[in-house]
């Protein structure tokens, strides 16, 4: 695990746009292709926006195919949807066209939404196994990741794939990709700013004991891949190092 800590969120999201921008260029010229998963929440969007604006001509950005790692249960134009703030702030802005997009299908039940979602990826990856080069993940206040919620069944999933999952303290579905699924990634970043996380990190980061019930984002390691924190001063305010 690296763990990187800014006072500033200027320098974090340029040190962030920075590293998916090598790691995306880095799989164009391996593989022609970047597979990159978005994260919703509010933390990303302007990440999204300086992608789509300073470093629009840093990538290729045409030879990049976009997930999500998580959606609600809300229509697509819901301002809840993530992938409505992810088109608005980066993919429309770029002109990706929308094949290269793989919205998750909120007019379908969750249970359908989400087997739809697994059958799109691993299409994508024509069977075989479903690595993104880049997955970009958020946290909240509960240590949820993606729609990895505290005390909530998919945390118990053994699947590599994308699951609904009922949110009892939200009283709402989501759809998320399962740990399992997320860490088969070659990079994962996490990004979190803002002292109200500053509990969830420590436990997260630096708990001697896993609690992976209470603390999903606990439950992210990749098998093969790099994991990369980007906090800021607050979010890390309470960790020893
Ligand atoms: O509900 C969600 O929350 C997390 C964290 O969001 P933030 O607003 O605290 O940045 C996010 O990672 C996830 O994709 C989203 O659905």
């Amino acid at each position: 695990m690296n763990l990187l800590i800014y006072h500033g969120k200027d320098e974090l999201l340029e040190d962030l746009a920075t590293f998916i921008l090598k790691v995306g260029n880095e799989a164009i010229a391996e593989n022609g292709r970047f597979n990159f998963v978005l994260t919703g929440g509010s933390s990303p969007k302007t990440l999204y926006q300086q992608l789509a604006t300073k470093y629009k001509d840093d990538l290729d950005w045409q030879q990049v195919y976009f997930f999500f790692g998580d959606e609600r249960n809300v229509s697509a134009t819901d301002k809840d949807y993530n992938g409505l703030m992810a088109a608005e702030s980066l993919l429309r802005p770029l002109n990706i066209q929308e094949d290269h997009i793989f919205y998750v299908n909120t007019s379908l039940s969750p249970v359908e939404a989400a087997s739809a979602y697994q059958n799109e990826i691993n299409m994508h990856f024509n069977g075989g196994l479903p690595a993104f080069d880049f997955i970009l993940l958020g946290m909240g206040d509960d240590a949820h990741t993606a729609s990895l919620f505290p005390e909530t069944e998919i945390l118990e999933s053994s699947e590599v794939g994308v699951e609904a999952v009922f949110v009892e303290k939200l009283n709402t579905y989501r759809i998320s990709m399962t740990a399992g699924l997320i860490n088969h990634a070659k990079n994962i970043a996490f990004l979190v700013f803002g002292k109200s996380k500053a509990d969830a990190v420590k436990q997260v980061i630096e708990s001697e004991e896993e609690d992976t019930t209470h603390y999903p984002a606990q439950l992210i390691k990749p098998y093969n891949g790099h994991v990369t924190w980007f906090l800021d001063q607050e979010a890390a305010a309470n960790l020893n190092t």
